[in-house]
């Protein structure tokens, strides 16, 4: 038995949520592009739960569902009062989602219908969690969700208490759809892994936020932006860049495991910064950005990945850095709870080999004696 390091290229399942062959990201056969352009991450969140786009009713009744699923219980805003105000942000939503569970009387119901509305409940409760740590942190009293069109007005309504701006709104959705799913990505497969045993969905989706939380997959978007604060401006850049691949540091934003041509979200995210920067009037993390691409390509070959553009784009949406990993998992749940409905649909314990290289034929030594 030989080990495949990172599992790469190992095919672990199938799947008919999401595609990335060949740089080509879709999800249920529908060009990430496509979607991009003209749907509503809604929409999108409908087609990987139910395999199809809606129809106005069918849109307008998740809607309402979200809208009525989004308010949390006293007992969990409770709870997050007494995190440490300098907690981690995706530590916070961890355990908040590991409490929401407690409160939810079908969690224990493994039925179908059962667990797809606790995938929707949770898609509705995610920004209502991040949105009242965000608050609660800054000494404030969260702030209730109120009927929103969308769920990306409802989380940056329960973030300021004030009603956003369409254009902040168009930006969120459009990163949230861009976000949703990825095939078979370190934190769905954590999911994945977790429901196999016939665990519950909240278990599935905590093990997914520990997953996502890491520089390497989600986390990697907080830490672009930790980046471009560190190099401060534009001509700060080369040096940075040269000295940190001099010393064979990683880029954060950079590379992908099966994107090997580029991603094909990067290029969404990369408008976005630039039409959002010269709408406020700073260029300056755009400009940046460019300046690292540039640099980063032209010196290893690598390319951005979806978080490297989507920091700038958030903070140029004035949102906190420390909550662009808790939002990337607001839009991943979508995917993280489809895939969990997929496996529960046709489940078989996940339980690979190790190779193992340890030592043999020990003698057990009596504690005395060591
Ligand atoms: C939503 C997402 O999860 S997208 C990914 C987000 N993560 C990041 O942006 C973090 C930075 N990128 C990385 O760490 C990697 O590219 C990963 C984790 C995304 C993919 O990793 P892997 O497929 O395992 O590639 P691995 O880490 O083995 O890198 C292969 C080579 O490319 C180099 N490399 C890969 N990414 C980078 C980078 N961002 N900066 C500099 N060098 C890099 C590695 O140092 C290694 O070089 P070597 O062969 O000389 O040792
Ligand atoms: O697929 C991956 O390995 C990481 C990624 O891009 C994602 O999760 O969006």
């Amino acid at each position: 038995m030989t080990a495949t390091k990172g599992l790469e290229g190992i095919v672990a399942a199938e799947s008919s949520i999401s595609s990335i062959i060949d740089g080509v990201l879709t999800y249920r056969g529908y060009n990430i592009d496509d979607l991009a352009e003209n749907a509503t991450f809604e929409e999108v969140a409908y087609l990987l739960w139910y395999g199809k786009l809606p129809n106005r009713a069918e849109l307008a009744g998740l809607i309402d569902q979200l809208n009525e699923y989004a308010p949390i219980s006293n007992e969990v805003i409770n709870q997050i009062k007494t995190y440490p105000k300098d907690a981690n942000s995706m530590a916070a939503l961890r355990t908040a989602v590991s409490s929401l569970a407690l409160y939810d009387a079908e969690a224990g119901d493994m039925s179908r219908e059962a667990n797809l509305r606790k995938a929707i409940r949770l898609q509705a409760q995610l920004p209502t969690v991040i949105a009242a740590f965000s608050r609660i942190r800054e000494g404030k009293e969260p702030i209730a969700p109120k009927k929103a069109s969308s769920v990306a007005e409802s989380f940056l309504y329960m973030l300021t208490g004030k009603d956003p701006e369409k254009v902040a709104i168009e930006a969120l959705d459009k990163a949230l759809v861009l976000h949703a799913d990825h095939e078979l990505n370190a934190s769905t497969f954590a999911a994945r892994v977790t429901v196999a045993t016939l665990s519950d969905i909240y278990s599935g989706v905590t093990s997914a936020i520990g997953a996502l939380k890491g520089p390497l997959h989600g986390g990697a978007n907080e830490a672009v932006m930790a980046m471009l604060e560190e190099v401060g401006t534009v001509e700060n850049v080369e040096n940075y860049i040269s000295t940190k691949l001099a010393n064979k540091e990683k880029i954060m934003g950079f590379g992908h495991r099966v994107y090997k041509n580029g991603d094909p979200r990067a290029k969404h995210l990369l408008k976005m910064s630039q039409e959002l920067g010269k709408m406020t009037g700073n260029l300056k993390w755009f400009e940046m950005s460019v300046k690292i691409e540039e640099l980063v390509t032209g010196q290893k070959g690598l390319k951005p990945n979806v978080d490297f553009y989507s920091a700038s784009v958030y903070t140029t949406l004035e949102i906190p850095r420390d909550l662009f990993t808790p939002i990337f998992a607001i839009s991943r749940l979508s995917g993280w709870t489809a895939h969990i409905l997929e496996q529960f649909e046709n489940n078989r314990l996940i339980r690979p080999r190790a190779e193992y290289t340890g030592p043999t034929h020990q003698k057990y030594v009596s504690i005395d004696q060591r």
